[in-house]
């Protein structure tokens, strides 16, 4: 059932967050992982959203956060194994977002062969921007999406070079299981991804659409 709530605060909506990894080959190489043959893809919780105005917060168990700035996609219709022809049909909108990741955890989590959601769902390891309507950006291939931390870029990515396209990714994950409206799909990270420290101020933004600011800080066991 449709929430009373608007899709333009689809965060509150408790919908699942579905992150894609690896769709840029450059981060892939950064990174050192082959390219995927198929969407590699993971899941945060609703509770990972934090929205401007409230600070990134680094886990009391990880000593090497790190930025992804990602372009996000909202569902607006439901979408139960859709074509990639009807896909775009069951976008609602855009937001930027940043994939926060505790690197450290993420590598020992490879290492043991378990699940990345230590490294990756803690809360407050999705900050969005505002909802963009679909109107706005009509191809979500030719955005530019861009991160600095203190001023100095460390990311810029061009949306057009993504391994899978928006449809591709809805149309592929929509096989696997339902994607609801209030959704929202992190299409994966251009490369340039780096750490950041308590206190330094992260500015992103999608070409002269939107920007966001976020402060990090440091989260205290058990708070
Ligand atoms: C290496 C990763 O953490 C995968 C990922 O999240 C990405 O955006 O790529
Ligand atoms: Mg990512």
């Amino acid at each position: 059932m449709a929430s009373s709530k608007p899709l333009s605060r689809f965060w509150e909506w408790g919908r699942n967050i579905v992150c894609v990894g690896r769709n840029y080959a450059e981060h892939a190489k950064e990174m050192g992982n082959a390219l995927p043959r198929e969407p590699l893809f993971f899941l945060k919780p609703s509770s990972a959203y934090v929205r401007e105005g409230s600070p990134i917060l680094r886990p009391y168990y990880c000593n090497n956060l790190h930025h992804e700035v990602e372009l996000g996609v909202v569902i607006g219709k439901r979408a139960q194994a859709v074509s990639q022809e009807a896909a775009m049909e069951h976008v609602g909108g855009y937001a930027l977002c940043l994939d926060m990741t505790a690197r450290d955890t993420q590598e020992e989590c490879k290492k043991k062969g378990l699940p990345w959601t230590l490294a990756k769902g803690f809360s407050s390891s999705c900050p969005v921007s505002d909802f963009v309507p679909k109107e706005k950006i009509p191809d979500p291939h030719k955005l530019k999406i861009w991160l600095r931390v203190n001023g100095e870029l460390r990311q810029e990515g061009e949306t057009s070079t993504m391994i899978f396209s928006v449809p591709y990714l809805i149309s592929y994950i929509s096989e696997i299981f339902t994607l609801e409206e209030g959704d929202l799909i992190l299409t994966g990270s251009p490369k340039g991804v780096g750490s950041v420290q308590v206190n330094d101020e992260i500015e992103a933004g999608i070409s002269d659409i939107l920007s966001m600011r976020f402060k990090v800080a440091q989260q205290t066991r058990g708070s």
